[in-house]
């Protein structure tokens, strides 16, 4: 933890997460949540390519290798596209927890430089719940798993319901997510009895 703002530590009524029954196994990739998604999407020529694998508990490890199109300074990743990886390793957390949730609060320590063609090793868990809320935990480190911290992050998601992206996504992408099956069972794959 990094002592992060008021709005990241749990109430007094918050409970230990629960893994749910029918998560994926210690060590199984987690997959892409979408095949766009900038943080995790095998389609987008853009994106981090962030791979995810699933911990003990409500816990996994992820890594995204910086490229090029990462820089802020020369030869440097930039701030924005580090706590963008960090974002994605804590959103796919919710694979464990069975749960559709999005980002309310996330406050990034960035403590080393990350060169480009560093692959950041990233970890993370979920501390506790709070009924819609879920307070979460991330370091990445750098010269391999057990290398120093770069950057860690304190968060807090929100429980929504699938209608939160058919409601505020644009049309032309929301069809097109509910007219691929395979899309349909990955957003399955996040609720709890679906
Ligand atoms: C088949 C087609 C469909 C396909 C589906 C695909 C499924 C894919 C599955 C999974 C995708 C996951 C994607 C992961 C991507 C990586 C993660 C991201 O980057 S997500 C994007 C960035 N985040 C946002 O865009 C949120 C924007 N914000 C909102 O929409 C709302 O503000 C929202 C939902 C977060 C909360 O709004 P409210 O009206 O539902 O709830 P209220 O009452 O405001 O908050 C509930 C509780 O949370 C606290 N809260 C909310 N925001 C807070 C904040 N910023 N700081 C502290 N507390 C906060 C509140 O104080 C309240 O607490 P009290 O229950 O009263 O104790």
């Amino acid at each position: 933890m990094s002592g992060g703002s008021a709005a990241l530590q749990p109430p007094a009524d918050a409970v230990k997460p629960v893994r749910h029954a029918d998560a994926p196994a210690p060590g199984e990739l987690l997959g892409a949540h979408y095949s766009q998604c900038f943080g995790c999407g095998g389609e987008q020529p853009h994106g981090l390519h962030l791979e995810a694998r699933a911990g003990e508990g409500v816990s996994l490890t992820a890594e995204f290798t910086v490229q090029s199109a990462h820089q802020g300074a020369p030869g440097l990743a930039h701030g924005g596209v580090l706590t963008t990886a960090l974002d994605e390793t804590l959103g796919s957390l919710n694979w464990l927890l069975r749960t559709v949730a999005v980002t309310g609060r996330l406050e990034t320590d960035f403590a080393r430089p990350v060169p480009v063609g560093t692959t950041l090793y990233l970890s993370a868990e979920v501390t506790a719940v709070a009924g819609r809320k879920i307070y979460s935990s991330a370091v990445g480190r750098i010269d391999g798993p057990d290398g120093p911290v770069a950057v860690r992050a304190d968060a807090l998601f929100i429980e929504v319901k699938v209608d939160h992206f058919i409601d505020h996504g644009r049309q032309e992408e929301i069809r097109a997510a509910m007219n691929d099956p395979d899309q349909i069972r990955r957003a399955r794959a996040f609720e709890v009895n679906p």
